[in-house]
């Protein structure tokens, strides 16, 4: 079965002021691939992911998004894009029904959909008595979970997610990777970022590691393995971006602190 190209990146470059961040990225992402898009801090995730998202203006190369290109003026690609970003500006004093029913809106749904599915789903997580609290109140992972919830109410078909289980208890951890898996059977791209190198090999199905805004490495993680000698994806990581050092790093950085405390 041919799928459907959904993501493409040619020779995408961007610079801020002096800085050259994404050297050149070169994507193809198709239907239902679940890609995890890895690399050191500072590698240019971030920067990729709001590009595509039409967040960071003034960079070069060609993207194409569902088949058109992005930067043409029409904007009706983002209804078709859901995204979690890695930190959130919730508002506070909205409760989770205003927050969800809000952003429901935003992407096209009407009012009384909105809040119909934003509270059957708060109701899956666990989460219905507290659909009319201020999220002021909300713990780290519920916060997470409103996040989750309000990128998938318009049913999107690329969802974009940075860091989609921080602050996730094990058993939502479960939960999330097992809708995530779902979703792409059903036909839906998924795209994010993540440190948390377990997690990734298990849910992608599809892994990117970009260092230095350059991608050096794409494949399944069993893939990635045959061309390392790593069995891990922590330590192909660590193999392919060249570090070692964590051991002298760490001895010298707890020698500083031990110093600091000896003058106290
Ligand atoms: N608005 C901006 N202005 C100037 N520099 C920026 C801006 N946004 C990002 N950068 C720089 O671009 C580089 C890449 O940042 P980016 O956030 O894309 O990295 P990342 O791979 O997502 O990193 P992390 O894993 O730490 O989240 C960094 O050096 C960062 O300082």
């Amino acid at each position: 079965m041919n799928k459907e190209k959904v993501l493409s990146l040619q020779d995408v470059k961007m610079r801020f002021g002096p800085k050259q961040v994404l050297n050149g990225v070169n994507l193809e992402v198709f239907q239902g691939q679940i890609i995890g898009y890895i690399g050191p801090n500072g590698a240019g995730k971030s920067t990729t992911v709001k590009i595509m998202l039409g967040l960071i203006e003034g960079y070069e190369g060609k993207i194409e998004i569902f088949g058109e290109e992005i930067g043409n003026g029409d904007v009706s690609y983002k209804r078709k894009i859901g995204y979690v970003p890695e930190t959130a500006e919730l508002y506070d004093n909205l409760t989770a029904c205003e927050y969800l029913t809000f952003t429901g809106e935003l992407y096209g749904l009407h009012r009384k959909e909105a809040e119909s599915k934003a509270f059957q789903l708060m109701k899956e997580f666990g989460l219905e008595s507290v659909f009319y609290q201020r999220l002021s109140s909300f713990s780290k992972g519920m916060r997470q979970k409103v996040l989750i919830i309000s990128s998938l109410l318009h049913d999107p078909e690329l969802l974009f997610l940075d860091e989609p289980l921080s602050g996730l208890d094990a058993n939502s951890v479960m939960v999330i990777k097992e809708i995530l898996d779902q979703l792409a059977a059903r036909g839906k791209t998924i795209f994010y970022s993540s440190h948390i190198m377990d997690v990734v090999e298990k849910i992608s199905n599809r892994i990117i590691l970009l260092v230095d805004g350059r991608v050096v490495a794409d494949g399944s993680f069993s893939e990635l393995q045959a061309q390392s000698t790593e069995g891990t994806l922590e330590g192909i990581f660590n193999q392919i971006t060249g570090f070692s050092e964590h051991k002298e790093i760490a001895e010298k950085f707890v020698e500083i602190v031990s110093e600091a405390n000896a003058h106290a």
